[in-house]
């Protein structure tokens, strides 16, 4: 089975799908890997908006592989990691077209950050989401950090990266994090949430979304995202940091 899927509908909508439910969806080098191939197709003319959502109902995505990034041990070994994802999410960040996190599930950690990176973010009623790095003695080292901020207030952002749990999807709907929560269908309640969107001329989109990448980048938003990916790597190497990980893996 492959870990990801790239399906791109007729309406101008891409949708990636993370393919790993029996691991929460967690992102592996290969997930990446097709990270970098659905943003490259969300880059052809045809396309209006990327959808990101994850396979089954458990997970939209929990974060990175901790079994496999758990080799890490070195700050330059975390670095190398953490700054491979940050520079795809820079780019989703950056695409000039609307994109669109589906959380059909848990959100957690690089999960978070993930959604952040995208301009809208939709989740099933029963969704939770948190970005509870902290709790592994870690902060967000993807851009998530700096990502969340440029999409809540400064005080949500805060609170959101400092409380390091999971939220329902009432109190991130509160906290500006969520824009709409849905029921049904997934991808019909992506494409109801866009409809008045996919109407519209790709080139209209493409230069609105224009506006706010100029905004993002007046704000030095990849800066913070490298500073970012510097800071967690630091802590990566911590022991504090390889014994929570530990934990979860010998759970
Ligand atoms: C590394 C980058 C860093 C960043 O920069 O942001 C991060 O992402 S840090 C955050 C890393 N993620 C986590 O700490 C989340 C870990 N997972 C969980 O807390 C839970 O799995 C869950 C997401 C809350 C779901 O709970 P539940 O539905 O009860 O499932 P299980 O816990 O039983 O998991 C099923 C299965 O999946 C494996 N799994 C889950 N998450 C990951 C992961 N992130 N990496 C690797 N594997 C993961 C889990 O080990 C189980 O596997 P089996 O035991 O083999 O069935």
């Amino acid at each position: 089975m492959k870990p990801y899927m790239l399906e791109v509908h007729e309406d101008g909508l891409a949708v990636f799908t993370i393919n790993r439910p029996e691991k929460r969806n967690a992102i592996s080098y290969e997930i990446m890997d097709g990270l970098g191939e659905a943003l490259a197709a969300a880059e052809e003319d045809q396309i209006k908006a990327l959808v990101i959502t994850g396979a089954g109902d458990k997970a939209f995505c929990s974060g990175g592989d901790l079994s496999s990034f758990h080799q890490l041990k070195t700050e330059e070994e975390a670095f190398e990691m953490l700054n491979r994802m940050s520079e795809l999410l820079v780019r989703l960040f950056f695409l000039p077209k609307p994109t669109i996190a589906l959380l059909n599930g848990i959100a957690v950690g690089g999960g978070c950050e993930l959604a952040s990176a995208c301009d809208f973010r939709l989740a099933r009623k029963e969704v939770n989401a948190g970005f509870i790095q902290g709790t592994l003695a870690i902060t967000t080292g993807w851009g998530g950090g700096t990502f969340l901020s440029e999409r809540v207030t400064s005080s949500n952002a805060m609170k959101m990266l400092m409380e390091a749990c999971l939220y329902n999807s009432d109190e991130l709907k509160d906290m500006g994090f969520i824009q709409s929560v849905y029921t049904g269908d997934p991808i019909e309640s992506c494409r109801t949430f866009l409809n008045k969107m996919l109407v519209l001329e790709g080139d209209v989109l493409k230069s609105y979304k224009g506006m706010f990448i100029r905004k993002w980048k007046e704000a030095g938003v990849e800066e913070r995202v490298k500073q970012e990916v510097r800071n967690c790597a630091v802590l990566w190497q911590g022991e504090a940091h390889h014994k929570q990980v530990d934990k979860f893996l010998k759970k």
